[in-house]
């Protein structure tokens, strides 16, 4: 054990800080920084629904098992990513045996199958799922993302995948997960979903906001008013994906290119940064009381999933801990308070 005290030491008194990681990345020197910064894991693909179940008859578990044994061994907390998504799915899932589409009743049963198997396999050491991510529409006229899973099953997936975790695990804590939490829009879509799920008495704890922020968002008021307004659900809220890009946010169409084209991770972006890092977990300790837990997805700027999104081989540092996983100035603004 570390003597040196890391980010879990510093909020100790308030939540959990998780990390998503990989079951490489614990075998090497960023698996020590992880004991020594973090206290909760997420697997960031091993867990998904294409990872760990690549055939319908067959499932692959040594990389989720091999984070599950990591958190079990160091006796770290393990959250469940993610149940129901309609990313990084499997081929099979969504066709039968002819190719043609499933029917609603056997893909309702896929997704049994899928959640029971693997709740109770992890349930012993994972006390938390994301059971369901992003399946809000970004567009301002749509509440469900149009995709198979409301093609094939219309919203009853949606309660389904929460009602099959709690059976498949009683204590598991159940979230719903999504991404541009900070828009009012999108904003009021998710408390409309997790208020008719409570509505319906349908198992449901807490609300994930990913938080893939920017140097230009959220503001500081932003932020303050998307905490207030989930708080108001009741439900525990926990920051599931928190990464700030130094690449500003962009919100016009599905641009693959950014009007940002400086790729250096100049003085100026680290400034902006660090008065991101700063002013938002200000607001998470004011809402300690909601907020349950904290997890960075990735490690160190060594890797970040934005080194390729939303602009593929653009390198971001969007993280506490650089390539060489020392400490950023950010780092600092987050513990001293
Ligand atoms: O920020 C976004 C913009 C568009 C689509 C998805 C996202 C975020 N989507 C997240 C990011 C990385 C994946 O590893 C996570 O599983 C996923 O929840």
């Amino acid at each position: 054990p570390s003597s040196v005290k890391g980010l879990k030491d510093y909020y100790r008194d308030y939540f959990p800080i998780g990390v998503a990681v990989s079951p490489v990345a614990l075998k090497t020197d960023e698996g020590q920084l992880v004991l020594r910064e973090f206290n909760s894991l997420t697997a960031e693909n091993a867990m998904k629904m294409g990872p760990i179940h690549p055939r319908k008859d067959q499932y692959f578990w040594a990389h989720a098992d091999s984070i599950a044994a990591f958190a079990r061994q160091h006796k770290l907390k393990l959250r469940g990513h993610t149940l129901c998504w309609h990313n990084q799915t499997p081929g099979w899932l969504f066709t039968d045996a002819n190719g043609q589409p499933v029917s609603k009743e056997e893909l309702l049963q896929r997704l049994k199958d899928h959640i029971t198997t693997v709740v109770n396999r992890y349930k012993d050491v994972i006390y938390a799922w994301d059971v369901v991510n992003e399946v809000i529409s970004d567009k301002k006229n749509e509440y469900l993302r149009d995709s198979r899973w409301l093609q094939i099953c219309g919203e009853d997936f949606i309660e389904a995948a929460f009602r099959y975790a709690h059976e498949a695990d009683p204590k598991a804590l159940l979230f719903y997960n999504d991404y541009n939490e900070i828009d009012p829009v999108k904003r009021a879509k998710i408390i409309r979903l997790v208020q008719s799920l409570q509505q319906k008495g349908v198992p449901i704890h807490g609300i994930g906001l990913q938080a893939h922020w920017a140097v230009n968002e959220p503001s500081f008021t932003q932020l303050d008013s998307t905490l207030n307004e989930f708080s108001a659900t009741g439900l525990q809220l926990q920051i599931t994906e928190l990464d700030i890009s130094v690449y500003r946010k962009e919100h016009d169409a599905r641009r693959r290119q950014s009007s940002d084209a400086d790729t250096s991770f100049s003085a100026e972006k680290e400034a902006l940064q660090i008065q991101r890092y700063k002013e938002v977990f200000q607001l998470f300790r004011k809402y300690r009381r909601q907020i349950t837990g904290i997890t960075f997805w990735n490690i160190s700027d060594r890797y970040s999933w934005l080194d390729n999104f939303p602009v593929r081989d653009r390198k971001d540092h969007p993280l506490l801990f650089d390539t060489r996983l020392q400490r950023k100035s950010a780092y600092e603004a987050v513990v001293n308070f």
